[in-house]
């Protein structure tokens, strides 16, 4: 009998349970593209399709619960997960479905990206959704990264400054969360800073503001980047700080995609590290 096992590389592999961007700059094509440039091996689970480019989104098509279970299931069944993030979830059904899985597999390391609104302002979780996203998913998470305002709709309070974002967090880790960064891409300031709370302390990641619309799928990207981490075994603050940097430099480092918002570059942190690559100014030249 063949030992399919041996002589094969072990590799860190992490989950996405998202929506699909046909545009390529968010969800489930932004996250395998991070866990790609960050050495993990990439599986998913759609919850939606969606046809979507940088102008906004046009049309969404939800799957069936069943269907984003069965292929959670497959994915478990056969393949080890390290870590696991959720995206788009949409509906209160999916939810559902989305906690019993991870409940049924006894996946810890996990992260939540609770995607509400697309840039260009279309929903993608319904109002119904609310409630279920925080009383079955939230418990069950290691991290979670709201922006500004889904950390306003998660908690219902108003953030105008730091004191508030603390307070926030602290009522998020009252959900049964471990950890809770709140980005700061909404905000305004030299910096864009991302708070990180654990339950006892807090701390700032901080990088320069980038001036550039072109932040499409900047949250997704974050997140996957967190979950590659959080696969090779890092330390949740240790992820936090790899994330940060492989967003900055795909934000800073441009590229031009469609007439829109548009996506950030998935390549550049790489690209920083490896002299001589190959560049996307070059590719122009
Ligand atoms: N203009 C910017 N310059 C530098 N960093 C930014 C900028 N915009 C966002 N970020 C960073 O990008 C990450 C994602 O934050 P952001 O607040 O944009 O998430 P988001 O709103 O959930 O994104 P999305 O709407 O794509 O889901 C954070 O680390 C944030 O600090
Ligand atoms: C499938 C999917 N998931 C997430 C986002 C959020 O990204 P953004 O807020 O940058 O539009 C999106 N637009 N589409």
């Amino acid at each position: 009998m063949v030992d399919v096992q041996s002589s094969r590389r072990q590799v860190p592999r992490a989950l996405t349970i998202a929506g699909s961007d046909s545009g390529g700059g968010a969800g489930i094509q932004a996250d395998l593209k991070t866990f790609q440039e960050l050495g993990v091996f990439g599986m998913s689970a759609i919850t939606a399709v969606t046809a979507q480019n940088t102008t906004g989104v046009q049309a969404v098509y939800p799957l069936s619960p069943e269907a984003v279970t069965e292929q959670i299931r497959s994915v478990g069944r056969d393949i080890r997960v390290d870590a696991l993030k959720t995206g788009m979830l949409f509906s209160h059904e999916i939810i559902e479905a989305v906690a019993a899985s991870l409940e049924e597999f006894k996946w810890t390391r996990v992260v939540v990206d609770p995607v509400m609104v697309a840039k260009g302002g279309s929903v993608l979780l319904q109002d119904a959704a609310l409630s279920a996203f925080k009383r079955k998913l939230l418990p069950l998470v290691e991290v979670v990264t709201p922006n500004i305002p889904e950390a306003e709709r998660l908690t219902g309070m108003t953030i105008r400054n730091a004191s508030n974002k603390r307070d926030a967090a602290k009522q998020l880790i009252d959900l049964g969360i471990r950890y809770v960064v709140m980005k700061g891409g909404h905000e305004t300031g030299e910096e864009a800073v991302d708070l990180l709370y654990d339950g006892y302390c807090f701390s700032e990641f901080s990088a320069k503001r980038i001036d550039t619309v072109h932040t499409h799928g900047t949250g997704c990207t974050f997140s996957a980047a967190l979950t590659a981490g959080l696969a090779h075994g890092l330390s949740v603050e240790l992820a936090v700080q790899q994330a940060k940097a492989f967003i900055q430099a795909a934000i800073e480092d441009g590229i031009q995609i469609g007439g829109g918002i548009g996506p950030t570059n998935h390549w550049a942190y790489r690209q920083q590290r490896t002299p001589g690559a190959w560049t996307a100014e070059q590719s122009l030249a």
